[in-house]
């Protein structure tokens, strides 16, 4: 028998209804009823969506207001002890605004008499595996008070039942769960995993309850089985699902679920193969299905032939759930037949997307009047790639039922196709193009090595220890986000946007001297996204209009797509920094001061751009990313050569492009560092190379980040409470270069004290030289407002000035 189903569908519904209503509830716009109202109609869009498509089974549970983890720890009671104030009532506003309060912190209202005490921070956020979805961290101590709050999924199930749907409930497995989760600092990591076993009663109920109301399978997503998986880490997945099968088993001994059908499980891995976790996994019995990702986990594909899985379901990720070009039918046709062609009359067999359409935008219909005509043909986004499985479903299924190789029907695919298939690449050739050529010719390491450059640079910029600087943005205020778009929609000229742009830098250079940093910057006003704002400028590469992805919460990011080779057309940010030079110098001469004033300017690193795009997949993604590095590297040449000195090139995505297996690693790093260094060494000694980095755990790349051979590192690391500080050893760390490991919370409206920057500064002289440590807020500042920005700032600041005279240096 063959089916068609997909493995999630994105939360953003149409015009990012899903955005809009979150935060015009946020706002106070919109009552909770319309809020759960706009989700409902999300939802019954996409089920009818899905089923219109010809999807058998259509999802339930993948929708979440905020995020699919945070539903799960209200829903398991995994809630931290920090919040034991917030009122936490039955009704339907109480329950929302507790839920929100978890993802965006609160404020204490001890005894629930609402007065106002500190604020309690929110959950953690880390990246959901590989992708850039951000999901929160669950924290789990020995009060936690596992159970049951809630039966949301057996609800919406209910719901889509009544409307007449072939619904298929999906959840995130308790393994999953726990491996997102944060424990105490002094828990073991065998208990940790202990902890799934605690967790195995509240599926048991769960699954039990839908089957009771007719569900006729739940998909379980575990995608910790793409990870490399320590073996008692296995052990405990094994152990675990054994003891929910017998809890299953004897609660309907005693009545639970329903006596006439039982609801099959289906355990589904994406992103990567099952590999070693395969035999494990797969023999499982409590399983009757698996879902395997034949995108990019392939390699699966020998083993899943060699178990035959007889009289099981094998779901089969034919579609490419996480790039967005137009499915080749024909050749996921053949590949089926090539494969799987074999396969026991007694398995039933599900056509699926490779993993969750969540990491694609919704649909290219709209991006018709916008995109180069060739390439919009060449996209399908979530609404497309339903349709395509749906359509390869009917092409192996006619094959299947007719057992004949010759079933293959053309009209399938769409006529143009092949046509416009043939256009994808066909841009300038690149290589006809002179490659820019700096000081450092064609060499791909610095000239000096670190402690060389360093001595020139101390000597070249002179500055007192502690310097202070920020990571580049300013707050991009309601003004110039409405100058953009009265540009983007042709109201106002380039020009007069660009006009904008420069009053701003000239404010921002003038607080900057106010404020007396030490290294300027230029406020990045240019820029909506950083990502976005190379995807503009670069060429082989687009942007779209509404192609919106979900990054966390209501935060949607549109990244760009890359459709041929990249190369820089122009330079990107050279003008607005001579226009920056400019203006520093006439303040300088207004002063009559003969100080130098340096600044930094910002780029984003190649691994970075390359993560946060749709790459090409018809080329290696490190072919792709060192075509960008190239690129990179011209603008880095072009502005050293208008003078500026100090150049930060960004790379936040590097942690996230780490491979999910071990064995695949190496190979990364090499040429992640390639890449970095490629863009940042045709330069000379004294220019001094940045980079930053955030939301990672800095010391799982601790060999990346020495290899990128940078002069000075900043990192995220307050959000985190410092974490990658307690895998360093204090004095003992090699870490050479400048660090700015932040002195607060960007993400936090909160104004940081001057204590608690102290605090913060004097742990990390504990781990590295303090003539190396840099004074920063730890990420940009776009999200703040102008009011927040200054006073944290002036804090940030005393204290360095503080600091450097107690140590007698000033
Ligand atoms: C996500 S990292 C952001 C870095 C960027 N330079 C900024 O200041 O916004
Ligand atoms: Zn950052």
């Amino acid at each position: 028998m063959i089916s068609s189903s997909i493995v999630g569908f994105p939360r953003v519904g149409s015009d990012r209804a899903h955005k809009f209503a979150l935060e015009k509830y946020w706002r106070k716009k919109i009552t909770v009823e319309e809020l759960v109202e706009a989700g409902k109609k999300i939802k019954l869009r996409n089920w009818e969506f899905e089923s219109k498509a010809g999807i058998e089974q259509i999802v339930v549970g993948d929708f979440s207001y905020y995020d699919h983890i945070l539903d799960l720890a209200v829903a398991f009671n995994v809630i931290p002890s920090r919040f034991k104030d917030v009122k936490r009532g039955d009704g339907l506003e109480d329950k929302f605004e507790f839920y929100f309060s978890l993802a965006r912190g609160a404020k204490s209202t001890a005894n629930g008499n609402n007065i106002e005490g500190d604020s309690i921070h929110p959950l953690e956020m880390t990246k959901w595996f590989d992708t850039n979805y951000h999901c929160l961290v669950p924290e789990i101590s020995k009060h936690t008070e596992f159970k049951l709050t809630n039966k949301d999924l057996v609800e919406e199930y209910v719901h889509a039942k009544n409307q007449g749907y072939n619904a298929k409930p999906v959840i995130v497995g308790p393994a999953t769960f726990i491996y997102f989760s944060k424990f105490e600092d002094n828990t073991s990591t065998e208990s940790k995993w202990d902890y799934l076993n605690k967790l195995i009663p509240l599926y048991a109920d769960l699954i039990l309850e839908l089957e009771k109301n007719g569900a006729k399978m739940i998909q379980i997503d575990e995608p910790i089985l793409a990870t490399t998986l320590d073996s008692e880490v296995l052990d405990a997945f094994d152990r675990a699902y054994k003891l929910l099968g017998g809890l299953i088993e004897s609660k309907r001994n005693i009545g639970y679920g329903d006596p006439y059908y039982k609801i099959k499980l289906f355990l589904a891995n994406y992103y990567s193969s099952y590999d070693e976790n395969f035999d494990v996994a797969t023999s499982i019995d409590i399983f009757d299905g698996f879902h395997f990702d034949l995108v990019n986990g392939i390699s699966d594909i020998p083993k899943i032939l060699e178990k035959g899985f007889k009289n099981k379901t094998l779901s089969l990720g034919l579609v490419d759930g996480r790039n967005v070009w137009k499915t080749d039918l024909k050749e996921r046709f053949n590949f089926f037949i090539k494969n799987f062609a074999g396969l026991d009359p007694s398995v039933s067999v599900i056509i699926n997307s490779s993993c969750s359409l969540l990491h694609l935008p919704l649909t290219v219909k709209k991006e018709k009047d916008y995109l180069e005509t060739d390439l919009y043909r060449l996209l399908s986004f979530a609404s497309e790639k339903v349709i395509e499985i749906s359509q390869l479903t009917t092409m192996i299924s006619v094959y299947r039922e007719s057992r004949s190789l010759v079933a293959f029907d053309e009209n399938f695919q769409d006529s143009k196709f092949k046509k416009v298939f043939i256009c994808k690449h066909s841009r300038p050739n690149p290589d006809t193009k002179p490659r820019k050529t700096g000081p450092n010719e064609d060499k791909f390491t610095r000239i000096s090595s670190f402690q060389g450059r360093k001595k020139i640079q101390n000597e070249y910029f002179n500055l007192p220890i502690y310097p202070t600087t920020t990571i580049g943005s300013f707050p991009q205020t309601t003004d110039i986000r409405s100058k953009r778009r009265a540009y983007k929609s042709g109201e106002i000229t380039y020009e007069q946007y660009l006009d904008e742009i420069k009053r701003k830098i000239i404010d921002c250079i003038h607080l900057q001297f106010e404020l007396d940093l030490d290294v300027f910057v230029n406020g990045e006003y240019e820029r909506t996204d950083m990502v976005e704002f190379f995807g503009e400028n670069l060429e082989g590469m687009e942007v779209t209009t509404n192609g919106w992805v979900q990054s966390y919460g209501s935060r949607y990011v549109k990244p760009p797509i890359i459709f041929a080779h990249v190369y820089r057309g122009n330079p990107m940010t050279c003008e607005l920094m001579e226009f920056t030079l400019k203006t520093i110098q006439s303040v300088l001469d207004s002063i009559g001061s003969t100080k130098k004033k340096y600044v930094k300017a910002i780029l984003t690193g190649p691994v970075t751009i390359v993560k946060w795009s749709f790459p090409r997949n018809d080329i290696p993604i490190s072919e792709v990313t060192k075509q960008v590095a190239m690129a990179i590297r011209e603008e880095v040449i072009d502005l050293e050569a208008i003078g500026v000195h100090m150049i930060q090139v960004d790379e936040p995505a590097i942690r996230e492009g780490l491979p999910l297996k071990k064995k695949d690693q190496d190979e990364y790093k090499q040429w992640a560092i390639e890449s970095f260094r490629t863009a940042t060494s045709g330069i000379n000694d004294f220019t001094q190379i940045h980079t930053h980095m955030c939301y990672s755990d800095f010391y799982e790349i601790i060999e990346i980040i020495k290899g990128l051979d940078v002069d000075v590192l900043t990192i995220e690391s307050v959000k985190s409470n410092m974490k990658f500080l307690n895998n360093l050893v204090p004095g003992k760390e090699n870490y050479e270069a400048g660090i700015g490991p932040g002195a607060y919370d960007v993400h936090s409206p909160a104004i940081p004290s001057k204590e608690e920057i102290i605090q913060r500064i004097k742990q990390y002289t504990k781990y590295f030289d303090k003539k190396s440590v840099w004074i920063n807020p730890d990420c940009g500042n776009k999200t703040r407002t102008e009011a927040e920005l200054k006073p944290a700032l002036q804090n940030m600041i005393a204290v360095a000035k503080q600091l450097r005279i107690q140590e007698g240096e000033n």
